[in-house]
């Protein structure tokens, strides 16, 4: 089977690794196009631009930063809107919203191309051995066609249905990873301040109802202040700002994940009024993964949130 390939940050280049280790043939592109050098060395080829990778493939994937930047790949000139037409497919993985999503898909249907939305729950180690969670939605017929890739890319395949259920249930589902990610970071900081050692929380952790891979694999390095980026914090930032958003488009009241991304202590003239204008407030403050980001951490590893928890990367 033959694929393209546009995008290959810390995801795309393992991703397409992988399917080249698999016997795909796959051409790809990057923004910045030194980057596709070792993916040629392992048998890449490479296009030019989004336009003639797609002209060249029947299915293209794309594995990008953010919603302006799918959009781009697909709007802009020499994007994926000039080939794209009948007989081709183009399946997005990006982390985006909902509306990104359906704004690409009606584009490429319009030009008589099929669309699926297909981001991803996984890291970069799941995605250098083949084990992400692949929540897509679209069109059924490519998403079928697809099984071959995702099998390769992925250890399941959720089909969500209707354009956009791909999106949101990303969205949730780093919801509350972002908020995970907050509440870890307090334990660690709590149980060193009251005397505890945190080794030894993460040690009982593991062995407790609450152990889950996250705490496993970020517990260590976030003692240590090490945040070596897996998933940048930059990114997890943006989910969580597009999850809220989803929230507020649906009346959802979400003083977790807004609280867990707080970090300016409440003024006390706030403190006593009611939950909805606490929201108000948490939503429109300083918040934990924002603060980290004009701090210049988002490019690190989105557990080092813990820095601004833990009062080193200057907190609000
Ligand atoms: N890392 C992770 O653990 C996970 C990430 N995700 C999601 O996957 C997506 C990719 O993540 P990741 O690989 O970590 O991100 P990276 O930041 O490592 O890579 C981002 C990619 O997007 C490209 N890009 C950015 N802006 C533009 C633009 N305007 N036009 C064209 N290309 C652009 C970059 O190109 P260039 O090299 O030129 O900068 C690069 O290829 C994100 O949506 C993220 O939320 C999902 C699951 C896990
Ligand atoms: O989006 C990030 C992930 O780890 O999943």
């Amino acid at each position: 089977m033959e694929v393209g390939f546009l995008g290959l940050g810390i995801m795309g280049k393992a991703m397409a690794a992988n399917l080249l280790r698999h016997g795909f043939r796959v051409t790809v592109w990057n923004r910045t196009l030194s980057k596709c050098d070792e993916l040629v060395a392992m048998g890449a080829a490479v296009g030019d631009t989004p336009a003639s990778v797609v002209a060249k493939c029947k299915y293209t994937i794309a594995m990008l930063s953010d919603p302006s930047a799918a959009l781009s790949v697909v709007f802009d000139k020499d994007g994926v809107l000039e080939q794209i037409g009948e007989g081709k497919g183009y399946v997005d993985m990006s982390t985006v919203d909902a509306a990104t999503s359906c704004k690409i898909s009606e584009a490429v249907k319009q030009k008589g191309g099929a669309f699926v939305e297909a981001p991803v729950s996984g890291s970069k180690k799941p995605a250098e051995d083949g084990q992400l969670v692949i929540l897509a939605a679209g069109d059924k017929a490519l998403y079928d066609d697809m099984v071959p890739a995702f099998d390769v890319l992925g250890k399941k395949s959720f089909f969500l249905g209707e354009m956009g259920n791909g999106a949101k249930m990303k969205l949730v589902v780093n919801m509350i990873m972002g908020s995970m990610m907050n509440a870890f970071s307090e334990g660690l900081c709590l149980a060193d301040k009251s005397g505890l050692s945190p080794q030894t929380l993460l040690d009982v952790l593991d062995l407790g109802a609450i152990a889950n891979p996250m705490f496993k694999m970020k517990g260590p390095s976030m003692l240590q202040g090490s945040y070596n980026p897996a998933f940048p914090l930059k990114h997890q930032q943006k989910d969580m700002r597009l999850a809220l958003s989803l929230g507020d488009e649906n009346a959802v009241s979400m003083p977790v994940a807004a609280a867990a991304n707080e970090v300016c202590p409440r003024p006390p003239y706030l403190q006593n009024i009611t939950t909805k204008l606490i929201n108000m407030q948490l939503r429109t403050g300083s918040q934990a993964f924002k603060k980290a980001r004009s701090l210049g951490l988002g490019d690190l590893d989105f557990s080092a949130v813990h820095e601004v928890l833990k009062g080193t990367g200057g907190s609000g």
